[in-house]
């Protein structure tokens, strides 16, 4: 069975908890599925269906198995995704399934209050952790009245970070959800925030899922070279660095093959 193939899968990389230390941030996975030919979308942006039956259960396998689950402003928008783990009963460990929290980084809050994670059931095995949806913003870009929509009328937490060059700085925004109690994040994309979190020299991805669907696009969006610009400095003029990999697997789910590696 597809569920408990992905337990033995993950089950020697578990625990996902932040290291020890009081400043040190959650445990990132980063995880997303691609095509044979490379990319996690189409070229207009539109949902684009590539895991298998086995592999979407992996998926949300190690969705069950985090605090928190983080996505683009442009995922969230374009897909309408419900990030939950309606796929499994159990998480890799075993454990009774619960939802991570959402989390969504938008800049300027451009998250509509009727997007479906706000509405997506997340009931939590243990009753006690706060399952709301939380956005994270940039200081002094949003709108108050887009704040107060999206808290009163969504029911979502909205937190402010500084922004780097526009964005949300990452290592701000995992700081806020650590502060929260967030000892794990799933992040599942888009290509723009994998390519920004794979080169950030400030944030370290512990985990790399990666899923290669037998599935030719021929047009579309990279998953890592069209969120990284190779010629772009950042602003101390540092060119992106992707790391390498390092303890890599490879597993074979239904039709679909899953690499798991760390970033050196
Ligand atoms: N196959 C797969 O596994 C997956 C595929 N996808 C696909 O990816 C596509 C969307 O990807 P893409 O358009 O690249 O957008 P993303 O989902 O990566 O969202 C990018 C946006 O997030 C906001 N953002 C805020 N802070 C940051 C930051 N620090 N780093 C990066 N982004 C930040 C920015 O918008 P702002 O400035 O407004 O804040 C940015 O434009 C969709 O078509 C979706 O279907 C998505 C996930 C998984
Ligand atoms: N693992 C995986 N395989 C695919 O084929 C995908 N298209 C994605 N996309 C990600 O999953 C989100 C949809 O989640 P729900 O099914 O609505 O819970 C989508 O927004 C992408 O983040 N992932």
């Amino acid at each position: 069975m597809a569920a408990d193939q992905a337990c033995a899968f993950l089950a020697p990389h578990l625990p996902f908890t932040r290291k020890p230390g009081a400043d040190s941030l959650p445990h990132v996975t980063l995880t997303y599925a691609q095509s044979l030919d490379g990319f996690v979308a189409r070229h207009d942006r539109k949902p684009l269906p590539l895991s298998g039956p086995d592999s979407a259960t992996l998926t949300h396998a190690l969705r069950a198995s985090h605090d928190a689950i983080l996505v683009g402003a442009n995922t969230l928008i374009n897909d309408n995704p419900s990030l939950n783990t309606r796929l499994v009963a159990s998480d890799a460990a075993g454990q009774p399934a619960q939802s991570p929290r959402p989390v969504i980084l938008d800049s300027t809050l451009r998250t509509p209050v009727s997007a479906r994670v706000f509405t997506t059931p997340r009931p939590r095995a243990d009753g006690s952790r706060d399952s709301r949806v939380i956005v994270i913003t940039c200081e002094g870009r949003y709108d108050r009245e887009r704040k107060r929509a999206l808290e009163e009328d969504a029911g979502a937490v909205v937190l402010a970070v500084q922004s780097d060059d526009g964005r949300v700085h990452l290592p701000s925004a995992l700081a806020a959800l650590r502060d929260l109690g967030v000892q794990s994040v799933m992040v599942e994309g888009g290509a723009t925030v994998i390519g920004a979190l794979l080169t950030s020299p400030e944030v370290r991805v512990d985990l790399l899922v990666v899923t290669i669907a037998p599935t030719v696009i021929g047009r579309g969006v990279h998953a890592i070279g069209d969120g990284v610009r190779q010629d772009t400095k950042d602003k101390d003029g540092r060119l992106p660095v992707i790391p390498k990999l390092v303890d890599v697997q490879w597993e074979q789910f239904g039709a679909d093959m899953v690499m798991l590696a760390k970033p050196a």
